[in-house]
């Protein structure tokens, strides 16, 4: 379907996850919404569901009950190789461990999501491109102009992390998922990464939605919320007990 200016990024209402029946860790939406053009960084302690979450939103796991939405499209009407198309036409994620192909040159993975999204591959070659806008992006993620041709595995993290950002960026989707990225960055390379990424996705007017277990990035977001205060009341009640 085609995506209306006029809806949220994405709306959640009633969402439950289990990742299998056994398991006690259940994941219990109440409401949820992000606006679309929202830098939004979500907080929460290790193993409180933030990963979860974001395999909900981008359609890597299916909510077993409740309403999620994303661009006006609910993700349950979609069948399983629809929500493959929608996320890679909709969603740049930047993965906590980048999930680069090791064995392929850095060019290849940056152009990876255009195979399966025409939308972003028609925008990038619009941009010039789709191997100028590779470049372009890299270049504007700090790296050097030769780095295209070396393969994945021989890069340092911090080189890793700005692939995998120019990857999620290539053909502006709209809307970015980053899952704890600066974790394995000093300070000043936290700072950096965010002063890049954030620059490039003003350009695009992209959505963001961020997770960490790191409140000092907080001050970089135009809103940020804990995951505990969007779970279910009965969630939280439970929590506390
Ligand atoms: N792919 C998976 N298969 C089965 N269980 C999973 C999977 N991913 C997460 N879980 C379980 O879901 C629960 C929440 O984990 P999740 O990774 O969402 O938390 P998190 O807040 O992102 O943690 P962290 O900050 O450590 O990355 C945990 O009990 C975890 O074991």
């Amino acid at each position: 379907m085609k995506a209306e200016a006029a809806t949220d990024a994405v709306r959640l209402q009633g969402v439950e996850y289990r990742w299998n029946a056994r398991d006690p860790f259940c994941l219990s939406i109440g409401e949820f919404e992000v606006s679309r053009g929202e830098r939004l960084l979500l907080l929460g302690a290790s193993g409180s569901g933030k990963s979860t979450l974001l395999s909900l939103l981008t359609g890597i796991a299916l909510a077993q009950a409740g309403s999620l939405e994303v661009l006006g499209q609910r993700l349950d009407e979609l069948s399983g190789s629809g929500r493959d198309r929608f996320r890679a036409e909709h969603f740049g994620i930047i993965f906590q461990m980048f999930n680069l192909l090791p064995y392929g040159v850095v060019i290849d993975n940056v152009l990876l999501p255009l195979s399966f999204a025409p939308e972003r591959r028609a925008r990038a070659t619009a941009a010039g491109g789709t191997e100028s806008e590779a470049r372009r992006l890299l270049s504007a993620l700090g790296l050097p102009a030769d780095i295209g041709q070396q393969t994945a595995a021989t890069l340092s993290v911090g080189q890793q992390q700005r692939v995998a950002t120019a990857r999620a960026l290539i053909g502006s989707p709209e809307i970015i998922v980053a899952d704890e990225p600066t974790s394995a960055l000093d300070d000043d390379r936290q700072q950096d990464f965010l002063d890049l990424l954030f620059g490039q996705i003003d350009a695009t007017k992209a959505t963001l939605i961020m997770v960490s277990h790191d409140r000092r990035l907080a001050r970089h977001f135009t809103r940020v919320v804990q995951l505990t205060d969007i779970l279910a009341t009965s969630k939280r009640e439970s929590d506390k007990r």
